[in-house]
């Protein structure tokens, strides 16, 4: 037996940052010991649903619930009119608009909650919904968000002023009852006069059509008022339950520190869980009135249909490049339909998100964004769904770009992207849209991806393809669909992101038991992420304790510090940079007490993996196992007792990370079927802390990038009828349709933050939507294709094929 370990073997056994650490959830989601919000029973609870409208838009003459308290098991019925004595029949959103709780006179979109029936159980509120009896007058509908924008059927009444104008929002001007914001970025006569005097323009309009973050586990809460107490303890899918206790607060007029919000395990998030919900509001107020706790959880309908949903941006772009294919500028206007009501999830001085990052991986000189918010009769929302705010329309829209101006060149396309991006040593890059890029090595990795995926070749293989085809040899086609994606993720700097003034920073809490394990505490969720895995990994390399003697907590307001959520990418970048910083000051801490146990100065010894040790004399060391105990059991003179610190993050800048992604893909034009025969993505997100965890983020994010892609879409008929509020008509892949990814990545450090780690939980998705559908049109583009609305199912590409004359 050996008597010393080597350095290698105490590395390994911390189980830190840069290895393949195992789930440590997982051993209890995979055997059912999960606990999430429906498994919550609590004595005497009850069960809340909702009353929905079948119509997009109508006048609710009258609401009619006598029948429905004579069905058995009914207690209760809400409606507007109960809710507006406390206040509570309208609500604030995230973003500055305020939305009904219950129908207040009108209803906006299908499906929009009516009334809230209170019964014994779930059966009993779904016979108590039957039996409320509504009177609707219909009124037109309005789904086109530029037919609303010159209609003069008005959407929010209780936004038009006393003389029937429409008074400022609350992000400037309106100049149509159904126009919600104008928000500009950039110099638009200086972009104007570039694109007046390029060689080259290329014109597009890039619709990123609706979709639906449709989380495995929908929405729901518990809500329990202790009215002996005075305590409300709220239990729900909530992806920042701090800022729903403040919500809360701030609505019900119940003091925060008699507010406890907890999220359990959660199914999934993907940005659906974001925002506050009339279910919330409705299972607090029934649970005051009933004096029970009450429970709401969504069916998949009501969260298909009404939920936060994504995108839905008609994004209008001009791109100007000199003949050599350098581009001197970049103009865009989108038009961004909202719903109903303004209740996207975005930091408020950003009603369009970072929709301002879409100059890309670009050294663009000259650029403009002006973005145009619509009311429309949709469901409200306009969460990320696994994009930062709006960073994959972004995306989508300069990746869309810059392949149209290869057609309009007669370019390669992956040869125009290399010539434009921004170099390495241009660093941090100053955009012309006002970010400051923090790092990136984009040659590198675009080269590394050309190199794998053996682009020539496969361009020579597609010249041979078209041939085949025109000869008559082949009805299969071949798309090379290219992408590099800059992302921006991490928000943010408290001076320039808040959500409802609160300031986007994040937080991290721990403590060092005396026999030297821990728990560490920190202000978001993780609702699938792995944040017990992963964060347990950073603290086990900046405290050198082993991970698995290291708890992590999330999620309970009453025990875990202020944090923001997780959201957007951020966990990492912010509550992951308190991390580390907390732990550093456990470390400086640690140091003290093992000078004074060595007898030597503070400044004598120093760290080394799991212990402190005398400079020179690596014989003399104090494990953290022994500082540890010895802050406990040990009156060390100017130190107090214990061990244990926090940390609030404000970080100083958003981190970048980014990508290379290239997807090939058969497309046969008879049935419009497509084949994924390879897909490449590589991930730039600084230091990886877990390279397992990340990859498990790319498969996910890259499957829900095929979904959005390739046919999954919130569809709207003229009436504003939901057509696909059903998982048979909203396509979310299987194993059947998902390919195999093939991952690789560079790492190119942030610069600031602690650790040099970016986010990554977003990236395959705002990189790899942008891969598929350039793929597909790429596999067109010989026969004349520039622009086509996703999803790509197999009946639109059929449609393509048809129209560009190939069906014979
Ligand atoms: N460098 C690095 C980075 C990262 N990482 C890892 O990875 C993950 C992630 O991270 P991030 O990126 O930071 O993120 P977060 O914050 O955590 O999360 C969030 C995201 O996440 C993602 N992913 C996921 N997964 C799962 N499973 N589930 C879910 O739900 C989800 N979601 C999605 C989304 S959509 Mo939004 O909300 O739309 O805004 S945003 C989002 C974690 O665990 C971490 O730790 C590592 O390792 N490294
Ligand atoms: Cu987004």
């Amino acid at each position: 037996m050996k008597d010393e370990v080597t350095r290698e073997e105490r590395v390994d056994a911390l189980g830190g940052m840069g290895c393949k650490r195992k789930r440590v959830e997982d051993a209890r989601f995979t055997q059912g010991k999960g606990n999430y919000v429906d498994d919550l029973k609590l004595d005497g609870m009850l069960f809340g649903d909702f009353v929905r409208s079948p119509y997009a838009h109508a006048r609710v003459k009258s609401v009619d619930s006598s029948a429905a308290m004579e069905v058995p098991g009914v207690l209760a019925v809400l409606t507007a009119a109960d809710l507006e004595p406390l206040g509570l029949h309208w609500m604030p959103t995230l973003a500055g608009d305020k939305m009904m709780v219950l129908a207040d006179g009108k209803v906006l979109y299908q499906g929009q909650e009516v009334a809230f029936v209170v019964a014994t159980d779930r059966y009993a509120a779904a016979d108590g919904i039957e039996s409320v009896e509504v009177e609707y007058e219909e009124l037109p509908v309005l789904v086109d968000p530029f037919e609303a924008l010159q209609s003069d059927v008005v959407l929010r009444e209780d936004l038009l002023g006393a003389d029937g104008g429409t008074p400022d929002g609350a992000h400037g001007p309106r100049n149509h009852p159904n126009h919600i914001f104008t928000w500009e970025a950039g110099d638009k006569d200086a972009t104007e006069q570039v694109i007046g005097a390029a060689d080259v323009v290329a014109e597009e309009m890039v619709y990123y059509h609706r979709t639906h973050p449709c989380p495995l586990e929908t929405c729901g809460c518990v809500a329990s008022m202790d009215k002996v107490n005075g305590k409300l303890t709220l239990w729900g899918t909530f992806q920042a339950p701090h800022a729903i206790r403040t919500v809360v607060s701030l609505i019900s007029g119940i003091e925060e520190h008699n507010i406890r919000v907890i999220s359990p395990d959660i199914g999934g998030g993907f940005g659906n869980k974001v925002g506050a919900y009339p279910g919330y509001v409705c299972s607090v107020v029934a649970s005051i009135v009933t004096g029970k706790p009450v429970k709401w959880i969504e069916d998949r309908m009501d969260n298909l249909m009404t939920t936060a949903f994504a995108r839905d941006y008609w994004m209008q772009g001009k791109i100007a490049a000199t003949k050599e294919g350098k581009i001197t500028g970049l103009w865009c206007h989108t038009t961004a339909d909202h719903g109903g009501f303004d209740a996207c999830a975005d930091p408020t001085k950003f009603p369009a998100g970072f929709m301002n990052i879409c100059t890309g991986s670009y050294d663009i000189p000259t650029a403009y964004l002006a973005v145009d918010g619509v009311y429309t009769n949709k469901a409200p929302g306009g969460v990320a769904y696994r994009c930062s705010f709006r960073v994959t329309e972004a995306a989508y829209f300069i990746e869309r770009m810059i392949e149209v101006l290869a057609i309009e060149l007669g370019m390669d396309a992956a040869e125009l992207r290399r010539i434009n991006f921004i170099k390495a040593e241009q660093f941090p890059y100053q955009s012309a849209l006002g970010w400051e890029y923090d790092s990136g090595d984009y040659h590198t990795a675009w080269g590394k991806a050309m190199a794998a995926v053996g682009y020539d070749d496969l361009r020579a293989e597609q010249a041979q393809r078209v041939a085949d085809f025109k000869a008559g040899k082949t009805r299969k086609l071949l798309g090379i669909g290219l992408c590099h994606f800059t992302e921006i993720v991490g928000a943010g700097p408290v001076k320039n992101c808040d959500i409802l003034g609160l300031g986007m920073f994040d937080s991290c809490e721990i403590r060092i038991h005396p026999t030297g394990s821990a728990i560490a505490r920190l202000g978001t969720i993780s609702q699938g992420q792995g944040h017990a895995t992963t964060f347990a990994q950073i603290l086990a390399t900046e405290i050198g304790l082993p991970a698995d003697s290291i708890t992590i907590e999330e999620g309970d307001t009453d025990t875990a510090p202020y944090g923001l959520g997780t959201y957007g990418s951020r966990s990492t970048p912010v509550a992951g940079a308190a991390t580390a910083m907390a732990g550093r000051k456990i470390r400086a801490k640690a140091q003290m007490i093992a000078a004074y146990l060595l007898e030597v100065h503070d400044g004598d010894v120093e760290f080394d993996v799991d212990r402190f040790v005398v400079k020179g004399a690596p014989e003399r060391f104090k494990t953290m196992k022994e500082i540890a105990f010895a802050s406990y059991n040990q009156a060390i003179p100017g130190l107090e007792p214990g061990l244990e610190a926090v940390s609030y993050y404000d970080p100083p800048n958003m981190t970048y990370p980014f990508g290379a992604y290239v997807c090939v893909m058969e497309i046969d034009v008879d049935t419009g079927e497509h084949e994924i025969r390879q897909f490449y993505a590589l991930d730039d997100c600084g230091t990886r802390i877990n390279p397992m965890i990340i990859e498990g983020q790319v498969h996910g994010g890259l499957t829900e990038a095929l979904a959005i892609a390739m046919g999954q879409e919130i569809a709207y008929d003229e009436m504003g009828n939901v057509k696909t509020a059903t998982l048979m008509d909203f396509f979310l892949p299987t194993a059947v349709e998902t390919p195999h990814y093939t991952t690789d990545h560079t790492v190119t450090p942030s610069p600031h933050h602690p650790i040099g780690a970016k986010g990554v939980g977003e990236s395959p998705n705002v990189g790899g939507v942008p891969a598929f559908s350039n793929a597909v049109h790429d596999a067109f583009r010989a026969f004349g294709l520039r622009q086509s609305h996703m999803p790509h199912d197999h009946w639109r590409i059929w449609k393509i094929a048809n129209e560009l004359g190939l069906h014979g």
